[in-house]
Parts: C-alpha cells; sequence; structure tokens
C-alpha cells in the first residue's frame, strides 16, 4: 500500500485540506483479522486502479493497480492534483464540472483523455466518489479509474467500417452524404460551388470476369489511389460499392473547373496500369451534378449525377456529361421504353413494315426492307429510332431480332408461295445480333423453320458493327455461305477505313439518307454520293440510295448511275397487307397493273 501526505500545493476551493481521514486508516498493517489491516489489503490488491486523495482532490494514496495502470509511482505522485497526472490536457475545463458534480450527487464519472507516466496516451474512465464526514464536510475522495483503450479501439473500428469502405480505405456511402451535407452547408454560406462526380468504370465486370476477383479488386484499388491523388486534400473521394466511385469537389468559381478536373480524371484513371501481370487500360464514364441547383440536396445531387454518368455511358463511355432536368426527363423516358420492351413479345406487340426498294432503269422492284414497329400496350406506336438503340444496350435486341428474322421468313415465304415476291427482303442487324456467335444458326433456323431459300433474304449491317474487321469478316463469311445477300447500310456515316471493302462479301452498298437529302443543292453531298456510286462500281457491288424523296433527287441518281432507291417518293414502310396489295398490282415498275 502506498500512502502520502497531503500536498501543501493543492488548491481546490471546495473543501479544506485534510489527511486521510481515519474512517479509512490507510497506514494500517494489513494483518489477517482486523478489518482495517483487511481493508488495506483488498485497496492494495484491487484489480482496478484506485486513487485516493483529499477533499482538494490531491493524491493521498494509490494502489499498486493505479502505478500499473499510469506508470505512476506512489511516491512521485503524492500530494499532486489527480487531474494533472492523470488527465493534464483536460483540467481546467473538468475541475468545474467536477466541482458543481461533487457538491450537487457527491459523485462524478465519465471519459477521460487520460496520459501515463510516459506520456503515452491512455483513455480512462473515471469513477469519483466524495467521502464526507458526519457533518457533510467533504474530506476525501475516492477515484477508480478504468482503462477503455480496447473498448475506444473497437468503437474506432466499428466507426470505421461504418464510414469506410474496407477494400479501398475510402470513404463509403455514409461518410459520403455527411461530408457533402457538410459540403453544401458550407458552400450555402460562402457561395461557392460543389461539384459532385459520378463515377463508373467502363467494362469493369470484363476485368472481374476474364482476370478473376482478385485482379478486380487490386484495379479498384489502383483506381482508388488515383483517385485521392487527381484532387485536393479537402475534396472527398468515396466508393460506393462495385466499380462506383464519387468525388465531391469543394470551393468552385466556375462550372468550368469540374470539367477541367473531370477531365484529368478521365486521364488519370486512364493511364495504363499492370494487374496480375496484364497491362490493362480502364476508362470511366462520369457524370456531374453541380450545387447549387434547385432543390439541390445531398441525396438529389448524387441521384443526378448518377443519372449524368448514365448518359455518358450512352455517350459512348471514357467521357463526362454534366446533369440537367432534361436529361433526367429522357432517362425515365428510356426506363418506361425498357420496361415495355421487356414484355412487347410476349404479348405480340411488334409488327414488320416492308418498304420497297426499286431499280432506278425502271422502276422495278428490287427487294423489301422489313421495319420494326412497335404498338405499344399504351396504343402509342414507337418508332424504332426509340426503342431499337434501348433494346440494343439491354440485349433484348437479341430476342426481338430473332422474332423479326423468323417473321420475315414466314411472310416472304407465304408471299413465295402465293406467287407475288421473288425478291429479297432485307432485315437490319444491330451490331449486338451481329456480335452474338449464334447469328448464322439463328438464320439457318429461320430459313429451315420457313422452308424459304436463302437468296429471298439479304441481311443489312452498318458501318460501325464491322469496326472489327477480322472478326466482321469471319461472321458475313459464314451468313454469305448460307446464300443471302449482304448490304453495308448508312454508308458513309461510319469506319472510314474503305479498305474492308474489298476483304466483305457484300452485294450492295446503301448510301445513307443524310447524302440524299441535300443531293441537289449541297455539291458536297452530291460529290460524296457521286463517289461512292463509282468506288461502289469498281469494287463490282450494287448502290441503293436511301430516302429518296424528290423526282430532283431521283433524276440526280440515276443521272450517276445509281442502281436502287428507297424512299417515300415511291412509297413509305408499308404493313403486310399493303405490300400484298402492292404486288399483287406489279409493284411500281413496267409491270405494275
Ligand atoms: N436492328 C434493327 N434495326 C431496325 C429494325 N427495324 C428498324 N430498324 C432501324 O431503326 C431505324 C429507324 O427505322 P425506321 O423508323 O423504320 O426508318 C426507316 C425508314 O422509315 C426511313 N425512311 C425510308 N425512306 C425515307 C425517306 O424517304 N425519308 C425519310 N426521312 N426517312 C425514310 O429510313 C429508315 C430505314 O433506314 P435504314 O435501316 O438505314 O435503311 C433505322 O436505322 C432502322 O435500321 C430491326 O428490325 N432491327
Amino acid at each position: 500500500m502506498s500512502v502520502s501526505e497531503p500536498h501543501p500545493g493543492c488548491d481546490d476551493p471546495s473543501g479544506p485540506a485534510s489527511s486521510p481521514s481515519t474512517e479509512a486508516p490507510a497506514d494500517a498493517p494489513a494483518t489477517s483479522g482486523e478489518p482495517l489491516g483487511l481493508y488495506a489489503q483488498a485497496f492494495e490488491h484491487c484489480h482496478e486502479a484506485i486513487a485516493i486523495t483529499d477533499a482538494r482532490r490531491c493524491i493521498v494514496a494509490v494502489n499498486r493497480a493505479f502505478t500499473t495502470l499510469t506508470g505512476h509511482a506512489a511516491a512521485a505522485v503524492a500530494g499532486q492534483a489527480l487531474l494533472d497526472r492523470v488527465a493534464p490536457r483536460r483540467r481546467p475545463e473538468l475541475d468545474a464540472s467536477l466541482c458543481t458534480a461533487l457538491a450537487l450527487n457527491g459523485t462524478w464519472q465519465g471519459e477521460l483523455p487520460g496520459r501515463r507516466d510516459d506520456g503515452s496516451d491512455c483513455p480512462l474512465w473515471l469513477s469519483l466518489t466524495e467521502v464526507r464526514d458526519a457533518t457533510g464536510t467533504p474530506q476525501h475522495c475516492i477515484a477508480i479509474l478504468l482503462d477503455i483503450s480496447e473498448r475506444k479501439a473497437n468503437e474506432a473500428r466499428i466507426h470505421y467500417l461504418a464510414h469506410f469502405d474496407a477494400l479501398t480505405g475510402l470513404p463509403n456511402r455514409v461518410l459520403l452524404h455527411q461530408r457533402l451535407a457538410r459540403a453544401t452547408a458550407r458552400a450555402r454560406r460562402a457561395g461557392w460551388k460543389v461539384a459532385v462526380l459520378f463515377l463508373d468504370l467502363d467494362r469493369f465486370k470484363t476485368v472481374n470476369d476474364s482476370l478473376g476477383h482478385d485482379a478486380g479488386d487490386q484495379l479498384l484499388t489502383e483506381v482508388a489511389g488515383r483517385l485521392r491523388r487527381s484532387v485536393r486534400e479537402e475534396d472527398t473521394v468515396a466508393r460506393l460499392g462495385g466499380d462506383e466511385f464519387v468525388i465531391v469537389v469543394e470551393r468552385l468559381q466556375r462550372d468550368m473547373d469540374v470539367a477541367l478536373i473531370a477531365d484529368k480524371v478521365l486521364r488519370v484513371v486512364g493511364a495504363p496500369l499492370t494487374i496480375a501481370g496484364h497491362e490493362l487500360r480502364v476508362s470511366t464514364s462520369i457524370g456531374i451534378s453541380l450545387f447549387p441547383e434547385p432543390s439541390a440536396d445531398a441525396d438529389a445531387l448524387i441521384r443526378n449525377a448518377d443519372t449524368a454518368m448514365y448518359h455518358a455511358k450512352q455517350a459512348g463511355r471514357d467521357n463526362f456529361q454534366f446533369f440537367s432536368e432534361d436529361m433526367n426527363a429522357r432517362v425515365l423516358a428510356r426506363l418506361t421504353i425498357e420496361n415495355g420492351l421487356r414484355h412487347a413479345l410476349e404479348r405480340g406487340e411488334f409488327a414488320i413494315y416492308y418498304q420497297p426498294q426499286v431499280a432506278l432503269a425502271d422502276a422495278r422492284l428490287t427487294g423489301l426492307e422489313a421495319l420494326l414497329r412497335w404498338h405499344a400496350a399504351d396504343g402509342t406506336v414507337v418508332p424504332p429510332d426509340r426503342f431499337v438503340p434501348i433494346a440494343e444496350e439491354s440485349g433484348l435486341i437479341v430476342p426481338i431480332g430473332e422474332w423479326a428474322l423468323r417473321e420475315a421468313c414466314r411472310q416472304a415465304r407465304r408471299w413465295r408461295d402465293a406467287g407475288l415476291a421473288t425478291v429479297p427482303v432485307a432485315l437490319n442487324l444491330s451490331a449486338v445480333q451481329f456480335h452474338r456467335a449464334e447469328i448464322a444458326t439463328v438464320l439457318h433456323d429461320a430459313l429451315w423453320e420457313s422452308g424459304l431459300e436463302p437468296r429471298h433474304i439479304a441481311l443489312e449491317v452498318t458501318e460501325s458493327t464491322l469496326m472489327d474487321a477480322d472478326v466482321a469478316a469471319a461472321t458475313l463469311e459464314q451468313l454469305h455461305e448460307l446464300g443471302v445477300a449482304l448490304a453495308i447500310d448508312d454508308f458513309g456515316t461510319g469506319y472510314s477505313n474503305l479498305g474492308y471493302l474489298k476483304r466483305f462479301p457484300i452485294d450492295r452498298l446503301k448510301i445513307d439518307r443524310s447524302f440524299v437529302r441535300d443531293i441537289v443543292t449541297d455539291p458536297n453531298d452530291a460529290a460524296i454520293v457521286c463517289a461512292v456510286i463509282r468506288l461502289a462500281h469498281t469494287l463490282g457491288l450494287r448502290v441503293v440510295a436511301e430516302g429518296v424523296e424528290t423526282v430532283e433527287q431521283l433524276d440526280f441518281l440515276r443521272r450517276q448511275g445509281c442502281d436502287e432507291a428507297q424512299g417515300y417518293l415511291f412509297s413509305p414502310p408499308l404493313p403486310e397487307a399493303a405490300v400484298t396489295a402492292l404486288l399483287q398490282d406489279g409493284g411500281f415498275g413496267p409491270q405494275a397493273r
């Protein structure tokens, strides 16, 4: 047991200086059978650190556990103010609240930022109880100190897990919301702008699927580090989960500044990196929302940036887009279409219209282009320009395109059986369909099921579908071997490398209607159309001009030797019954009745 005389310098105004009360004779010998000795032994051997102070909270006695916990030897702390020894940083503010609590209740307890003798920190829980004499005058205080470092560490860990992403160490969604709310409050006061950049890595799934999840994790960690280094310390970089990150940029003066930051982020993320021995390049799509916007709270800012990110994906990935209400409305409209498309096939809402293609020499019918129409459940007719891109993106174009192919084959067979049409029905193949390995099988099955000869079918693919020339050549070859005709659609709007033309087994080039529209008034369009016609003929291909609407356009095309045309001048796309009637009349040419 350690006992000391009270220190004369302790200056608590709340009570007189005194030596330990005889009620607890701290210096009593520790003999068994003697109650005081027993108390002394209990004090000394108690596991909890205990200090007995005088009424001014200057140390009179401390037990062994106190010394173990704080590192302070009994003799060294005797007479010193308890708080000075165990929590010197908090003494001034604690003294006042302690005095009040002790005067009112005779007890105080709370957490202290404790400090050991060696200067190390040790969070403590202090329970202080006043001992008073018969008149109620404070004589001593008994202080019990608990080491709460483990509890504090657990609390810190729980706090960390609740606020940070375990993989990257970045703030998570919860902390992001808190920081963004604070950032907007600060910006409102200071008149700054705050930008929220919502990032989604492009084709991250491919890395996960091809190199494995460990590689995916490494990639995410690397990207997290790059993002962190791209912005200022005070800006927040958070990971929402998966491959989604959010950056909150504060203190912006101009909208343009965020564009510069977004541009930098695109470059930094896009720099090559090595993962699992593979050199990769990843890109990201970024959506941006800005505070202040009307009613833009933290939730809305993140939601809007997410919407804009989606728009960036649509715009070809590896770019950034700003949010606008208009964009939001468009996204909602898209969602409605996508949901409707999911049920359109089973509800029989699709129909195929057919647009005649004619020979310019004699207006003979040379083909029928099959064009999808969607009669949506709400009674509207949704044009393919609106639903085909969404169907492509969601993958729904595969079953829809397959249905169109089978239906067109069945219809062509009916016309043939009726002795009406022997011209090919031309179907548009989207890039997604084209790149599915089974497209040749699907076509083969559709032909076989309908009993239609392949020469009655033509397929149209756009230039951009053929960008990977090696893959495209192989697929086109398979389709060609089945015996169908092949055309390049919207020619002139996509891929500019013409070298592929001689490699592909194609029969026709279709000049995009954007060139045909002003052919009579715009010398540039006229020059392009003439060049395409010459190029096609040199390569032994036939040329079809799309979107022919006027006699002047027709005359021009005829003079230039264009082979075929398609457009409203001859006919818009027609429902099956109208085409049947047209075929019965012999089409537009000399054979027409
Ligand atoms: N993958 C698939 N894509 C398809 C399918 N069906 C259609 N589509 C594609 O949708 C785009 C729009 O088609 P649509 O609204 O049917 O427009 C076609 C014609 O109506 C239009 N056209 C024809 N003549 C004229 C004209 O004189 N003026 C004018 N302004 N427009 C005209 O052109 C469209 C045909 O274009 P193209 O396919 O390039 O020959 C369109 O891109 C379709 O390809 C499908 O089943 N699968």
